[in-house]
């Protein structure tokens, strides 16, 4: 019987991952977290289990696997003449936190003042899943996204602000839900002038 996430043609998922193989010392590593988690690794509802996981840790850590700074080798010089700021507002993103590996969700602006050029929007996006898919701390990501637009377009100006909540405070520890954690990187006009800074942050809608 087919379901909802099958696709048409094969009866696979329809995001399915490429299947990968996974060696054994990945999988049996996880059964070793399952040993250690409490349960048995070796019940039918677990036997899959290692395999799975081990290709959705891969999955979450793509990022390691794509340069971010290809992303933005393509750029677009006519433009009519446009000099003002370029913004990518509300991007929704997923990472996982290098301390305990729990999840991170958030949501990144990501904002420069083109010089002579500029990329396809859908770049800017595509620099901070690179980054994002990988083990991080916030700031880290932050820092990352800023430099590599920077690095790769000489713009005028570089704004970076993200915004994300961390399951490692909310599901354990601390166990504090509802906090989240506001992170920001300005370079060029952004960091230098107040009123590019003022402009730039009240796009973002702060
Ligand atoms: N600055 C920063 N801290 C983070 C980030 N993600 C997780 N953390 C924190 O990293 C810290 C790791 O602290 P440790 O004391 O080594 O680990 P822990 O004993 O598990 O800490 P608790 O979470 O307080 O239980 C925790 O305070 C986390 O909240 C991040 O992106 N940036």
């Amino acid at each position: 019987m087919s379901s909802l996430h099958d696709s048409p043609d094969d009866g696979k998922a329809v995001d399915a991952p490429p299947a990968i193989p996974v060696p054994d010392d990945v999988t049996e590593a996880v059964r070793t977290l399952i040993r250690w988690a409490g349960d048995d690794p070796e019940r039918e509802g677990l036997l899959d289990t290692p395999r799975r996981v081990a290709r959705a840790w891969k999955e979450y850590c793509a990022g390691y696997a794509d340069d971010p700074a290809h992303h933005l080798a393509r750029v677009f010089e006519e433009v009519g003449g446009y000099d003002e700021i370029v913004l990518l507002k509300d991007i929704p993103f997923q990472s996982h936190c290098e301390h305990h590996m729990a999840p991170i969700h958030g949501t990144a602006h990501i904002a420069y003042l083109p010089r002579n050029h500029v990329v396809g929007i859908s770049k800017l996006a595509r620099v901070l899943h690179a980054y994002a898919r990988r083990l991080q701390v916030q700031e880290r990501l932050t820092a990352e996204v800023a430099d590599c637009i920077w690095n790769a377009l000489h713009p005028v100006g570089v704004a970076v602000v993200i915004q994300a909540t961390h399951a490692c405070m909310t599901a354990r520890g601390v166990r504090t839900p509802g906090v989240g954690m506001v992170t920001s990187r300005m370079m060029g006009a952004f960091r230098d002038d107040e009123r590019s800074r003022r402009e730039v942050l009240a796009l973002m809608g702060f």
